[in-house]
């Protein structure tokens, strides 16, 4: 997705908010919005996630299905909870079974079970960005924009959210997300774009720092996870290759055919007896 010197301001004789703002978030990406309260953080977000058309300028190559979670879920809707899900899980897209499916097993993981009769005015804050969370996760987003997601949720629920984010970015998807309290620690591979007088700009990654590289072996089924996982723990996978002379273990049956090392990329892990997982950490982190 690009955003192309994109202009906005709120009333037609009114300060800009945004001025020619240029940028581009590639699939697999994940950048962290920082500023100053009241700098144009979440207006950046709405114009990425296609909720606030720029006044000037355009965005371009934004993916089909966008996940938009606001700053502030508008619970004034006169849904319970399940209703609202359903609805939203079939303007993502989802018919039939699928429907259920998704609403059940995202109220279940966000723990939002017990509140699926409830309507959505009776629900806390924090239950209510949770439902924020859901409809947006429902269909997995090929661009997910989250406007300071960890405002108001209990600490599960904030373990909960970098989770989310590495699942969208193991599928190519890409990550957007506004923060002023400090919890984007926990990305610390996240690209890092500070907004100040409706400029943005992207702090470099420190280059002063040595750089080691780890080789991690895992079984071959479990590639996928690991290499999602150690991805929002903000570590650089550099590469995925089948190793056949590790120690496997005298019980596991016989596999298919081995492909030779280099073969395999993080998104393709099948078919292999065990795999090592190159890592790098990312620049910056504490070591
Ligand atoms: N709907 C609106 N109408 C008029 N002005 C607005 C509107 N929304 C935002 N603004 C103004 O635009 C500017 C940027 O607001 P924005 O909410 O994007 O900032 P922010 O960096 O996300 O702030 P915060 O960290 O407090 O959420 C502010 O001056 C704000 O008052």
């Amino acid at each position: 997705m690009r955003l192309e010197d994109v202009w906005v301001r709120y009333h037609r004789q009114g300060p800009w908010v945004l001025r020619g703002v240029d940028v581009r978030l590639g699939p697999g990406e994940v950048a962290v919005v920082l500023g100053r309260n009241g700098v144009g953080k979440s207006t950046l977000l709405q114009v990425a996630a296609g909720v606030l058309r720029p006044g000037r300028g355009r965005v371009t190559d934004r993916p089909a299905r966008v996940g938009w979670v606001p700053e502030r879920f508008p619970a004034d809707q006169p849904f319970t909870v399940a209703r609202y899900l359903t609805g939203m899980a079939r303007v993502a897209g989802l018919r039939g079974a699928a429907v259920d499916e998704a609403v059940t097993s995202w109220t279940d993981r966000l723990g939002l079970a017990a509140f699926r009769s409830v309507r959505l005015p009776e629900l806390s804050k924090g239950t209510a960005q949770k439902v924020g969370l859901a409809q947006a996760m429902l269909r997995l987003p090929g661009l997910l924009v989250l406007d300071e997601p960890w405002e108001g949720l209990d600490a599960a629920t904030r373990e909960l959210v970098p989770e989310l984010i590495a699942e969208v970015l193991a599928a190519d998807g890409a990550v957007l997300v506004s923060d002023h309290r400090g919890e984007t620690v926990r990305l610390p591979a996240a690209r890092r774009w500070s907004v100040a007088d409706g400029s943005l700009t992207e702090e470099a990654p420190s280059a002063d720092e040595a750089i080691a590289v780890v080789e991690v072996a895992v079984p071959a089924a479990r590639v996928a996870g690991t290499v999602a996982r150690l991805r929002a723990e903000g570590h650089q996978i550099l590469r995925v290759r089948a190793d056949t002379s590790i120690g496997t273990p005298p019980a596991r049956p016989a596999a298919g055919p081995v492909r030779p090392a280099g073969d395999l990329t993080p998104e393709q892990p099948a078919g292999v007896e065990g795999a090592d997982v190159v890592v790098e950490p990312a620049a910056g982190e504490a070591r």
